[in-house]
């Protein structure tokens, strides 16, 4: 099974989305797929220096593996900004989302048990 790292950047009691642009889009937290010999908070790590230019410190994981489908297992880890300001590179938008903004159904399907865990301990 191959993970995909989503980080839940949270910043004043609001958390950080991306929008992934397409057909199938939606709001997601930013992260990719984990490259062999990479450990998810590495991963976490490289995909946001990648695709928002943040230097993060990654936390705890939020809550149980979802699966995105027979191939793929989303994990989804806290995180704070250690340095920069996010830099829109690959998504077509990026927002911050306080605890009575995040409704869950503007997420991409497999994001929607992390933001229903997330809303409660923003
Ligand atoms: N990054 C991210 N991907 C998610 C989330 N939820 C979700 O279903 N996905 C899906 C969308 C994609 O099919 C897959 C992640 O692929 P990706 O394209 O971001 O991975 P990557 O950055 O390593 O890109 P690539 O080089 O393999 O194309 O997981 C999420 O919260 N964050």
């Amino acid at each position: 099974m191959q993970i995909v790292v989503g980080v839940a950047v949270v910043k004043d009691r609001q958390v950080l989305a991306a929008y992934r642009p397409g057909p199938d889009g939606g709001w997601e937290f930013p992260g990719g797929k984990v490259e062999p010999g990479e450990s998810d908070e590495q991963a976490a790590a490289r995909e946001l220096r990648e695709e928002l230019d943040l230097e993060i410190e990654v936390g705890a994981s939020l809550g149980p593996g979802v699966d995105i489908s027979a191939a793929y297992r989303l994990h989804v880890y806290y995180a704070k900004i250690l340095a920069g300001a996010p830099v829109l590179r690959e998504h077509s938008e990026l927002r911050w989302f306080g605890p009575a903004e995040l409704d869950e159904t503007a997420w991409l399907p497999p994001d929607r048990p992390f933001v229903r865990l997330l809303r409660n301990r923003l």
